[in-house]
């Protein structure tokens, strides 16, 4: 029995600006169960990051209700419900790879040895184990975005929740990783929310792909994917991968996104 991790009831959402309300999403629903891999596309500015940031609290809606755990957005922020990874790696250059994924473990109090445990095994999920004592700029885009994603998974949280996290890499550095972040997701089943551009990405990875309009951002499709756990980088040919991308571009054509 799946259990539901993230409820949006009606969501609504509008920025006040010095030029007037913007209003950025509209009547949101969704629900999103536990081990799901949920990706958010749509054209720029249908509020894809808004509304991940407002599953994480860091955005407060102004109408509606979304609830995390089973708890308040907020107190799920507080209960450290959640990892969250930026488009940008944000390490800090002056800290070593460990030195990077430990802050916050140390900033939550645990043990050393604990943190040394525990950012061994995110090390290896990501597949940098050995490379712990280099300085992020010693690194490549695609392994300082995988220190990144191994910071987010450091402290255990059962939701992942990531902001286009390959928008910036090379397509053959984003397949690489896009692999090895659907084994990282068979191995731990956690729950993911993953905000992306890319139509073959979010179909590759996904379980579920949440298609939205332009602002203000309303879903205008859920397609469940048919396609199985286990998927190497070519079933991208297969006609199922191609009709679930074709499902795609139709819900965002519906949405308004091309004119
Ligand atoms: N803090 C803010 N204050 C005012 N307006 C904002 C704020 N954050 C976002 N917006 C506006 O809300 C709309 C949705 O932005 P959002 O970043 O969520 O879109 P997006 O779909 O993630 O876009 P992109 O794909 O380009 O990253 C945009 O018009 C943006 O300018």
């Amino acid at each position: 029995m799946t259990e539901p991790v993230v409820t949006a009831d009606k969501i609504d959402l509008t920025f006040q600006t010095a030029d007037g309300p913007v209003h950025a999403l509209k009547g949101v629903n969704l629900t999103i169960n536990q081990g799901d891999f949920v990706s958010f596309i749509g054209p720029s500015g249908c509020g894809k990051t808004t509304f991940l940031r407002t599953i994480a609290a860091l955005e407060t809606p102004t109408g509606g209700t979304m609830t995390v755990n089973g708890m308040s957005a907020d107190e799920a922020r507080r209960a450290r419900a959640y990892g969250y990874v930026f488009q940008a790696p944000g390490l800090y250059p002056w800290r070593t790879i460990s030195g990077n994924i430990s802050l916050p473990l140390e900033i939550m109090g645990f043990s050393k040895s604990d943190r040394k445990q525990r950012v061994d095994r995110v090390m290896d999920l990501v597949e940098l184990s050995g490379f712990g004592g280099k300085f992020p700029w010693q690194l490549s885009g695609g392994m300082q975005q995988r220190a990144s994603i191994a910071r987010s998974l450091a402290f255990d949280a059962d939701i992942l929740l990531m902001d286009e996290p390959f928008g910036a890499l090379d397509e053959i550095v984003r397949d690489r990783l896009n692999e090895a972040l659907l084994e990282l997701w068979r191995k731990t089943r956690k729950t993911i929310g993953f905000v992306t551009h890319s139509i073959p990405e979010a179909v590759y990875l996904s379980t579920r792909i949440v298609v939205m309009s332009p602002r203000p951002g309303r879903i205008t499709r859920i397609i469940e994917s048919t396609l199985p756990d286990e998927r190497p980088l070519d079933i991208r040919d297969t006609p199922e991968f191609i009709a679930l991308a074709h499902e795609v571009r139709e819900g965002l054509r519906e949405g308004h996104s091309y004119d």
